[in-house]
């Protein structure tokens, strides 16, 4: 039986670092809605009430970014820079802490958590760099009076709407790139991890930025708070991570008022084996691409296509590398695969499996219960899929790996690209004409080649298609928090 968490402050060397109340303006705010239960995934036992603000909350956070912009523009990016290097170090001097209150709420293994507090601060890190790089520039004026300049300056108030599988991360790498271009956020965390924003807001008033510059809002409510920040004259920018069913729904609403929109939306990657891959690292990639996070993140693989030479010898490495998976409570050590995020996670898994099965596909391995009741799901093989099959087009987002057999490159690539998604894709091959021709081919914003792991602040994140609009990192990142000014001067 898994142990409750019955005090989770009593699990962290600072206490302090539990919060529940929302942060807006520089205060800490209890909800006119009350509170809302956050639980822990792998034993539904509540760990935290937390806040519940209403609409009417949400405009007045909205409106103390609006006024702390002003301000907060002028600083110098050398002197944002430093505060957000404060917030980047205090980050990692309580790594521990945030990777245990992300593994409470979220259920990722504490090694997963832990690194994505270092994966999340790492943006702050970096566009704390880029804010002493933000450059404008003179053009040669085109006639002999005029001087032509070109001045970059922030885009004003981003409000931000972010999933639950990374509940650090997602808010960091928008809130990186948006403080750092001058710009004051309005973060909305997802109800299921709420804890790990507000300990965001913590750190940000320890390391010194200003009131009303970061603000955390949690609410039951999704519907009715993504409406204030689509609908609210003083917000500039929404920037949404989400399932592209959301974003559909925001970009329609954000519509009205013309506000640009950076949108990190759903995934469907292939991982595709060549008969030239090496299938030792190809299973190790398939292994960190597929499970990592328990199946939960945007570009894991959701479809595995092996060539049909390598097909069995795969199949066999792969069952071999699952079968040592340990499924278990995140917060014990050795868990490899946490529990899924809430019963209908693994109603989806089960969903996926079943139709499969229907339509002639075998398991190969997982079938059996892992006997810890909750959202707990043994990892899963399944061989003989094919493209009429429901993981064909839809995420799974679960620890569920469908390996699909082809026979030419031709034939993979169109397979590969047959998705309305086109976020993240891998292939493992040696042939160096082949890596080209398929990384050219693969209509994705994001292509592995002999890795299964893409993932870091120095690379531009982000999606084709129906994935999304805009990219996440890199010095690309913060153009997205950016206005362009041209400036016509007659001398
Ligand atoms: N591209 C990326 O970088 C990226 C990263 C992580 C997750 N995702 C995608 O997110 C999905 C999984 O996360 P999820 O289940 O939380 O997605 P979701 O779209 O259901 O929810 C995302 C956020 O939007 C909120 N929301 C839901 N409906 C809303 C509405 N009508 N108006 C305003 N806000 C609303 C939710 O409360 C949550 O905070 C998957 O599709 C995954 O691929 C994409
Ligand atoms: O779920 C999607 C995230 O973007 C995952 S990561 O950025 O690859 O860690």
């Amino acid at each position: 039986m898994l142990d409750q968490i019955t005090n989770l402050a009593g699990l962290l060397k600072d206490p302090s670092l539990l919060e529940t109340r929302a942060y807006v303006n520089g205060t800490w705010t209890d909800g006119d809605k009350g509170t809302f239960d956050v639980r822990n995934p792998a034993r539904g036992d509540v760990i935290a009430e937390v806040a519940d603000l209403s609409r009417a909350q949400v405009a007045q956070a909205i409106d103390a970014a609006y006024a702390a912009q002003k301000d907060w523009a002028q600083w110098t990016g050398k002197e944002r820079a430093k505060v957000l290097r404060k917030w980047f170090d205090l980050m990692m001097e309580n790594q521990e802490d945030l990777g245990t209150i992300l593994t409470a709420e979220q259920g990722k293994p504490l090694a997963e958590a832990k690194g994505e507090i270092a994966y999340g601060a790492s943006f702050i890190e970096f566009f704390g760099e880029e804010a002493k790089r933000i450059y404008g520039e003179t053009i040669p004026g085109h006639q002999r009076d005029k001087r032509l300049m070109v001045m970059k300056q922030p885009i004003g108030v981003a409000a931000s709407i972010t999933p639950w599988n990374f509940p650090n991360a997602m808010i960091t790498r928008k809130a990186g790139p948006a403080l750092a271009a001058g710009c004051a956020f309005v973060a909305r965390p997802a109800k299921e991890t709420p804890l790990s924003a507000i300990v965001l807001a913590v750190l940000a008033e320890r390391a010194g930025i200003p009131a009303g510059v970061f603000n955390v809002v949690p609410s039951s409510s999704s519907s009715e708070i993504g409406k204030e920040f689509c609908e609210n004259g003083k917000v500039r920018k929404l920037t949404f991570t989400g399932s592209t069913e959301v974003g559909r729904i925001l970009l329609k609403q954000a519509a009205d008022q013309v506000m640009k929109c950076s949108m990190e939306l759903g995934g469907n990657a292939p991982f595709i084996v060549f008969d030239d891959a090496d299938l030792d690292a190809a299973v190790e990639g398939a292994i960190a691409c597929k499970f990592r996070n328990n199946g939960q993140t945007c570009v894991c693989a959701n479809r595995l296509y092996v060539q049909s030479g390598v097909y069995d010898a795969f199949a066999e490495k792969l069952a071999a590398a699952v079968k040592k998976l340990k499924v278990g409570d995140g917060l014990k050590d050795g868990t490899d695969l946490g529990p899924l995020i809430n019963p209908e996670a693994l109603e989806k898994v089960r969903e996926h499996v079943a139709d499969a099965e229907a339509k002639g596909a075998k398991v190969l391995l997982g079938s059996e219960d892992p006997g810890l009741g909750g959202g707990f799901c043994a990892p899963l093989i399944v061989t003989g899929a094919t493209q009429e099959m429901k993981f064909a087009t839809e995420e799974t987002f679960g620890p569920l790996a469908p390996l699909f057999r082809f026979d030419t490159v031709d034939e993979v690539i169109e397979l590969a690209n047959d998705t309305i998604f086109g976020l993240a894709s891998y292939f493992y091959a040696k042939d160096l004409s082949r890596v080209y021709k398929v990384a050219e081919a693969l209509e994705y914003g994001i292509v592995g080649v002999n890795t299964g792991i893409i993932s870091t602040e120095l690379a531009p994140f982000g999606g084709v298609k129906q994935s999304g609009l805009g990219r996440e990192g890199s010095h690309h990142g913060i153009e997205d928090y950016l206005e362009m000014k041209y400036v016509c001067l007659s001398i």
